[in-house]
């Protein structure tokens, strides 16, 4: 996940491959409070692990719910069989309306039937959206619910400490025209008060979002309880319904997550060699009602095949075909739509969207605010947006948008990294996608390609101990980029040659069939990389790649033209989306000469011997200032006067002499070089 305050995805120009989709987040925590609330253990796999789940997850435990990971993947519920062990908790919801909606529902009966008293809250924008229609059905049934701060919103008191007899004689009646999860909160929580006698439900007003309800009677059904439906005005809960366990039970992949792929596919060209993008984990027969986005996306014009459990989808007419659509059957996805807008051939209208105005944010303002931003005319009103894209590749802008701590305006909004001025997109605070899909950035640029010059690179070289690796690892964690260092690969060459019996000692460098044999050496170098660690054949070596005489045999087998040769292609491949911080000696003079920006980093010998020294010893390793001093210079010489690739600064480098400067304030000096050189400099 990228936990920074912005990502800056370059201009993308294909997509292709195979994705897999986290599990629906919808289906993953109706799933998880029935299982809990069932009789017997329930084994769910492919359950999304994202805020929203996590939120539910804590919630079930602190509620008494015994949760056991499974050595094969599953996540075992022990359901408590519709009697809370607890029954008095504060729970703290964060901003997961899909927990929030259906607990309040389900402990209001339990506290009112037993006797608990219960507190749900959540972040403020959670304490915004609107719950008073939920809270009006459970007090017509008896429920003592208060609200603590503004009446018709969390945060909620439900019960009071006292048991109540609930009135289940006249069928309950709940607003269905703002939101279905409040119908779908009954509807979980009634079957735990229906023995004696049936439960009806009755909805006011036009339901909306009618396939969320159908998930949610398809899974009563799986965990044991039918519900009876008349048109979508009646839903009777039959006498005597109880929560039984499937045992075993597999969460389908995000239909809403899929239709980000699904818009990838439509809008870009099959990168060579692949047949555009194939999404696996959900398909034409799922249970979600996003699935339908499916229609959506071939009405602009997407070429999909699909199967039970598989998409494939394809770039079909383009460009996209305007349309104007009623989306109140998928009111997530639809999202995706207004982002696919801006790649038609006209105006395209998506009306019947009043329920994005009480989500995560406003989502009509938001995408209206951010698609401006990058050049398109929109209209918004008070249930529709209707959006007219950038009319010529000139008029698109690059735009830093801002995400409103809304997962989907910032998995939308990736996808306009295929305008066609080829202008980069700045996400802001990229993690809010963690909602739902923590990985979608990472999984959006495993299929995307763009030509390698579009990829940033910023390098980073400079004598020994400057603290180039320190400031590139930091540069390329703040902006979410690769890191290269390349000071390892030279002193694996050195650790794999002592292995190998090869000498490292100069004068046998010179012998040419000494130094064609250390370059076949560095060619086949069976090297990986796992976070902070270096794997060379399979060992761990981390620790003795950074000892001073490995500092020494790299410098020295560093000076042979065939161990440099054999290095480069490792080098290019970490050029990779969405950019590269990458350290060394010759970065930006040989490897990366066309790199955005170059920082040639030095410090005094003196101030890097003492930070040398003090580096080892704090790892417990016994050093001389004077020694390190020495041996630091012999190094510098060594790399300054060798014939191929001498360490010097290349002539566009930016000089940064931090012998005077902290770590902090050299990062800050490079992020704020770099800001400067974004399309987003104005920001
Ligand atoms: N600006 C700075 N101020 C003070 N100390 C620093 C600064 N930058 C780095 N250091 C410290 O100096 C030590 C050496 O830094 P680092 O290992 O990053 O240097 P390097 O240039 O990558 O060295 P090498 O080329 O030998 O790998 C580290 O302990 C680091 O914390
Ligand atoms: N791009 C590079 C990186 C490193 N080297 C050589 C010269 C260095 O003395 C040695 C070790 O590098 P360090 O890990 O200290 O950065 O490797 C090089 O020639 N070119």
């Amino acid at each position: 996940m990228f936990a920074i305050p912005h990502l800056d995805i370059p201009p993308l120009a294909s997509a292709g491959g195979t994705i897999r989709l986290p599990g629906s987040k919808s289906i993953s925590n109706r799933v998880l409070l029935l299982a809990a609330l069932s009789v017997g253990h329930t084994d769910i796999t492919d359950l999304l692990d994202s805020d929203d789940t996590r939120v539910m997850l804590k919630a079930l435990a602190e509620l008494g719910c015994r949760i056991e990971p499974q050595a094969d993947g599953a996540l075992r519920i022990h359901g408590v069989g519709g009697a809370l062990p607890v029954q008095r908790a504060k729970l703290f919801l964060g901003n997961a309306g899909t927990a929030m909606r259906p607990l309040t529902a389900s402990l209001a009966l339990l506290a009112t039937r037993h006797g608990g008293e219960f507190e749900l809250s959540g972040i403020p924008r959670m304490h915004e959206r609107p719950i008073g229609d939920l809270v009006d059905a459970l007090r017509q049934l008896g429920c003592p619910v208060t609200c603590l701060a503004n009446e018709g919103y969390p945060p909620l008191r439900l019960g009071d400490g006292q048991p109540h007899a609930l009135q289940l004689e006249q069928p309950i009646r709940v607003r269905g025209d703002v939101s279905s999860q409040f119908l779908t909160a009954l509807l979980l929580a009634l079957p735990l008060v229906a023995q004696e006698s049936d439960v009806a439900i009755e909805v006011v007003g036009e339901l909306i979002s009618r396939p969320y309800i159908e998930i949610t009677l398809n899974l009563l059904e799986r965990f044991g309880v039918n519900v009876r439906r008349d048109g979508w005005e009646r839903f009777t809960i039959s006498a005597g319904s109880r929560y039984a366990s499937p045992g075993r039970i597999a969460v389908e992949g995000d239909a809403s997550s899929a239709s980000y792929f699904i818009a990838l596919g439509a809008l870009a060209p099959a990168t060579p060699g692949t047949d555009g993008i194939t999404i696996e984990g959900v398909g034409l027969s799922s249970i979600q009602g996003d699935i339908r986005f499916v229609e959506a996306a071939r009405l602009m014009g997407a070429n999909i095949a699909g199967e039970a459990n598989r998409l494939h989808i394809r770039r079909g007419t383009w460009p996209l075909k305007a349309i104007d659509l009623d989306c109140n059957h998928i009111p997530d996805a639809a999202m995706t739509l207004a982002v696919m807008a801006l790649y038609a051939d006209g105006t395209t209208t998506l009306s019947n969207i009043a329920s994005w105005r009480v989500k995560e944010t406003d989502r009509i303002a938001a995408m209206a605010t951010e698609a401006r931003k990058l050049g398109a005319s929109v209209e918004e009103g008070a249930d529709y947006i209707r959006i007219t894209p950038p009319a010529r590749p000139q008029d698109w802008r690059a735009a830093s948008i801002h995400t409103y701590d809304d997962h989907r305006v910032a998995m939308c909004f990736s996808l306009a990294a295929f305008n066609p001025a080829h202008l980069p997109v700045r996400i802001e605070d990229p993690k809010c996608v963690a909602k739902t899909f923590p990985d979608y950035f990472e999984t959006l640029f495993q299929v995307c390609a763009t030509p390698i010059e579009n990829i940033p690179v910023i390098c980073v070289d400079g004598p020994t101990a400057s603290g180039k690796g320190t400031l590139s690892a930091e540069v390329a964690e703040q902006l979410g980029y690769h890191l290269l260092d390349s000071g390892v690969l030279y002193r694996l060459v050195g650790l794999a040659a002592e292995q190998a019996g090869l000498s490292t000692a100069e004068p046998d460098l010179k012998d040419p069939a000494h130094a064609r044999r250390l370059g076949e050496l560095a060619a086949g170098l069976r090297v990986r990389f796992e976070g902070q660690k270096t794997l060379f054949e399979g060992r761990d070596v981390t620790d003795d790649l950074r000892t001073e005489s490995a500092g020494m045999a790299a410098s020295r087998v560093s000076s042979v033209a065939e161990v440099r040769q054999a290095l480069l292609g490792l080098q290019h491949a970490f050029r990779q989306l969405p950019g590269l911080v990458a350290d060394g000696r010759d970065m930006g003079t040989v490897i990366f000469p066309d790199a955005r920006m170059k920082v040639f980093l030095t410090a005094s010998a003196e101030q890097r011997a003492v930070r040398r020294h003090k580096q080892l010893i704090s790892k417990g390793i016994a050093a001389n200032i004077d020694g390190l001093l020495a041996d630091l210079k012999a190094r510098d010489l060594r790399d300054i006067s060798r014939t191929h690739a001498p360490l010097k600064a290349a002539e566009d480098a930016l000089q940064l002499d931090n012998s005077g400067m902290d770590i902090e304030q050299s990062v800050q000096q490079v992020l704020d070089w770099w800001q400067g050189r974004t399309a987003f400099s104005g920001s």
